[in-house]
């Protein structure tokens, strides 16, 4: 089953092509990975799902509900979240807040309760608590709750952007280079985690990824972009196989070698 659906995708920035015509469906409850190399379309494929671009052409539609123009908090009402390559998590305030930040749509009290504090809204901000501790310790953070998330080491900063994603409670998560920067360790705990989100949260994970290793072994279906075009797609066997994937990461010669070798 199809959980996202994107039909002739396309983005233009001035002369420049980014996404051309890509066609792909992403599969429900399972981990599909956008590769590519520098420059060829990923992010801004992620930014016209989740809102931040409208595209130019084509259609994006969620459980067969299209999304196009929608604007980005609906998006993640209507259950996708992201992190972003750069992470982008509020540096002075604690873990927990961060996370409490991911979850405020689904708060129901409205800004005339809050301002006078009832005691609706002072339960629903415990429940709000309890829950983003739950979900420090699904990504193994609880420990640093009141640490000022600028003061966590690389790693567990792109973590603590995973638990306020899942704070939206999302059907699909978008992971925009969730390895970039980690050490092995990290990295080896990371493939852990998202293989836990796929299983135990039943959720849908996209990811964009340079890690090779960690796309191969965690990926159902993978599309290739390169130059904006969909080059190829597939299981990890087919993809590490495909001669065009292997002369866009590496150039014409690479496959002639390769090639000259079989
Ligand atoms: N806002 C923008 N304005 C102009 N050009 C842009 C903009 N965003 C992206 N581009 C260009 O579009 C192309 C695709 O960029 P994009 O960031 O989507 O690639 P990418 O595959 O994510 O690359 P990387 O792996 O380096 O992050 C690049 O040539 C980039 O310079």
């Amino acid at each position: 089953m199809t959980i996202l659906k994107v039909t002739n995708l396309m983005k233009k920035f001035g002369g420049l092509v980014a996404v051309n015509g890509v066609d792909f469906s992403f599969p429900k409850g399972r981990i599909s990975a956008v590769i590519g190399p520098n420059g060829a379309g990923k992010t801004t494929f992620f930014n016209m799902i989740t809102g931040i671009y409208v595209p130019d052409g084509g259609s994006i539609e969620l459980d067969g509900e299209s999304i196009v123009k929608v604007k980005p908090h609906k998006i993640t009402e209507k259950g996708i979240a992201r992190t972003f390559q750069n992470i982008r998590l509020f540096g002075s305030m604690t873990v927990l807040e961060n996370v409490m930040v991911g979850m405020h749509i689904h708060l129901k009290s409205g800004i005339p309760a809050t301002l006078l504090s009832l005691p609706k809204v002072r339960q629903e901000e415990k429940l709000a608590q309890e829950e983003a501790f739950r979900l420090l310790e699904y990504v193994g953070l609880a420990h640093w709750m009141n640490e000022e998330a600028a003061s966590l080491p690389y790693g567990a900063q792109r973590r603590l952007e995973i638990a306020r994603a899942l704070a939206a409670k999302p059907k699909v998560l978008l992971l925009d280079e969730p390895a970039a920067g980690m050490n092995p360790r990290e990295t080896a705990e990371l493939t852990g985690l998202i293989r836990h989100m796929q299983q135990e949260l039943k959720l849908s994970v996209i990811l964009i990824e340079h890690d090779m290793k960690l796309v191969m072994e965690l990926s159902d279906h993978i599309l290739v972009l390169d130059h904006g075009e969909k080059i190829a797609e597939g299981g990890p066997d087919d993809i590490r196989s495909n001669p065009k994937v292997i002369e866009a990461y590496l150039g014409k010669s690479a496959v002639e070698e390769e090639v000259a070798k079989q």
